[in-house]
């Protein structure tokens, strides 16, 4: 069994300052720190962690940030399967206020280039058990390879754009939040496209809709640290439970706890629970 991710790798470059600065204006940063970020690869690592034989497909720059990256995915067990754009590596620069308001510019580099699947990509993802893609790469790229796969067609429609109907007709399960959702037109319409919906609610844990049926999986109860990248921990975790052949619900709720775990963490990346963390948070 296996389980490809298909999306993007981001450095995130954080500054904590008093205030988001104004225009024109210099402000002095209390910390700094840099993690690897991006949906795809915080997915594989999530993915990998919960024990799924884990590639990811992504575009990174030839530069220290897609180093950093290559090194945080193999460190967790992900298998690369990388390309090298002369695009420099993408970034969030993000700046968090004391308040914890922040201001957060995300330049795409080089997961813009991953366009037009090659021969051998294309293979990947057509032998890959489940296909895990997000929304963090262009579009067309998102459709070819739902189109290409055949295996399951995991998408976390994060962030929110309109999805060509061509590009839901793909896919067997759609993840999302609840704003995503709404953004989307609802679980109602959307559940006209796709057969299986997971709506996550937060704290509130998330709603399984297929077909007539609904089925809702509370959240579990934690200490709140950091809840950065608990949608992203979430969706790995489920599509390894998935490859592992078990049900939506138990996937679901498999998830919900790796997604707990995740949130009494601080930052994304090493934040995101082992298996034997997400088996062992019940005992
Ligand atoms: N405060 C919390 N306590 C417990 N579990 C949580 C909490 N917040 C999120 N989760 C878990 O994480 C899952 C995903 O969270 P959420 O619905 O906020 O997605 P998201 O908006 O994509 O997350 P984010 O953008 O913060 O990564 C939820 O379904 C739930 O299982």
């Amino acid at each position: 069994m296996s389980v490809l991710v298909v999306g993007s790798g981001n450095v995130d470059l954080v500054s904590r300052v008093e205030r988001i600065p104004a225009p024109g204006e210099t402000v002095l940063s209390t910390g700094f720190a840099t993690h690897a970020g991006g949906k795809g690869n915080n997915q594989a690592t999530a993915a990998a962690r919960a024990n799924a034989h884990t590639t990811f497909l992504g575009s990174f720059g030839d530069d220290d940030n897609g180093r950093r990256l290559l090194t945080s995915l193999t460190d967790s067990g992900v298998r690369p399967l990388v390309r090298t754009s002369t695009e420099p590596t993408g970034t969030a620069l993000i700046t968090v206020a004391a308040g914890g308001e922040n201001a957060i510019v995300v330049n795409a580099g080089a997961n813009a280039t991953l366009t037009d699947l090659t021969d051998a990509e294309r293979t990947a993802v057509a032998e890959a058990d489940v296909v895990l893609l997000q929304l963090e790469i262009p579009l067309a790229t998102v459709t070819e390879a739902a189109k290409a796969a055949t295996g399951t067609v995991v998408l976390n429609a994060a962030p929110a754009r309109p999805l060509p109907r061509d590009l839901l007709e793909s896919v067997d399960l759609l993840i999302v939040n609840e704003h995503e959702a709404a953004q989307l037109g609802g679980a109602e319409a959307l559940l006209d496209v796709v057969p299986r919906l997971v709506v996550t609610l937060g704290a509130q844990g998330a709603v399984i809709h297929t077909g007539d049926t609904r089925t809702e999986v509370p959240g579990i109860p934690v200490q709140v640290v950091d809840t950065t990248g608990a949608g992203d921990t979430f969706c790995g975790a489920l599509v390894a439970r998935l490859d592992e052949g078990a049900a939506l619900e138990p996937s679901v709720r498999f998830a919900t706890t790796a997604a707990a775990v995740s949130v009494g963490r601080a930052g994304a990346v090493p934040a995101i629970p082992t298996r034997e963390e997400i088996d062992d948070f019940h005992r």
